[in-house]
């Protein structure tokens, strides 16, 4: 497949991605190719260098790759320039990083309001919004709760909750479950499952915890900046 899929809300087509090295450079992906459906999650895993943040860095459309094409819901990002790539960003994909850079003086409720504000939303459909999904995430009883009374799984709760105010079409998740314990991770894991089916996203997860990619729909794995299997998932 090598044109643009709108069921597939993410698609990497023979993706390469070079970075100076000395006098020669390195390739931290080779001709990737992935595709993840809507409502579908997979799993990345793979040895610390083997390129799954420049994959997702690529996918995030925060890095332009060397070659190859990345498509997000339809939209080839490398058409675009800077400007209209921050706005594809904004409006279609979520981005979810191992620590939650939560506000300190900020409640749970604000934290995600403030998403929707950016966007030009008024305060009270923010509120309401928000509310909600801090309900779906399991936090609506801690909305008024600022980050120090919260546990590291809560602020990782808040953090997905956040991402998905902007009703993304993708979702990066960069080691979400790596600076938390077994019971959290687990539950952590299976929420972004859950998440992923009730929005329709099409989720990418990095991880390190191989316990829990049983709850994903697909695995890959890389290995010097190749993607061991390339599968495609909910065609
Ligand atoms: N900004 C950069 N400049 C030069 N080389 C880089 C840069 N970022 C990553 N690399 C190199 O690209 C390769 C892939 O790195 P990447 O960080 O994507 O791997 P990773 O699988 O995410 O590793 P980890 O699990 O340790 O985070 C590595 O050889 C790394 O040294």
């Amino acid at each position: 497949m090598n044109t643009p899929n709108t069921n597939m809300p993410l698609q990497l087509i023979d993706v390469t991605l070079e970075y100076p090295d000395g006098d020669g450079t390195i390739k931290a992906l080779d001709a990737v190719n992935l595709s993840v459906g809507a409502g579908k999650m997979l799993s990345l895993i793979g040895p610390s260098g083997s390129g799954k943040s420049s994959l997702l860095a690529a996918a995030a459309t925060l890095i332009r790759p060397t070659s190859g094409l990345v498509i997000i819901d339809g939209t080839t990002a490398s058409d675009l320039n800077d400007a209209q790539l921050t706005a594809l960003r904004r409006e279609k994909i979520g981005i979810i990083f191992q620590q939650p850079n939560l506000l300190a003086s900020l409640t749970a409720v604000e934290q995600l309001m403030i998403s929707d504000h950016l966007r030009g939303k008024s305060l009270k459909p923010a509120k309401k919004h928000a509310m909600e999904l801090l309900d779906i995430v399991g936090l609506a009883d801690s909305a008024k709760k600022r980050p120090h009374q919260l546990s590291g799984g809560q602020r990782q709760r808040v953090n997905i909750a956040r991402a998905l105010m902007g009703e993304p079409k993708v979702l990066l998740v960069d080691e979400p479950t790596a600076a938390l314990d077994n019971a959290r991770s687990e539950s952590i894991v299976r929420l972004l499952a859950q998440v992923t089916k009730e929005f329709s996203v099409a989720t990418v997860m990095v991880t390190h915890d191989t316990e829990f990619i049983s709850f994903t729909d697909s695995v890959a794995a890389m290995r010097d900046g190749v993607l061991g299997i390339s599968e495609l998932v909910g065609s």
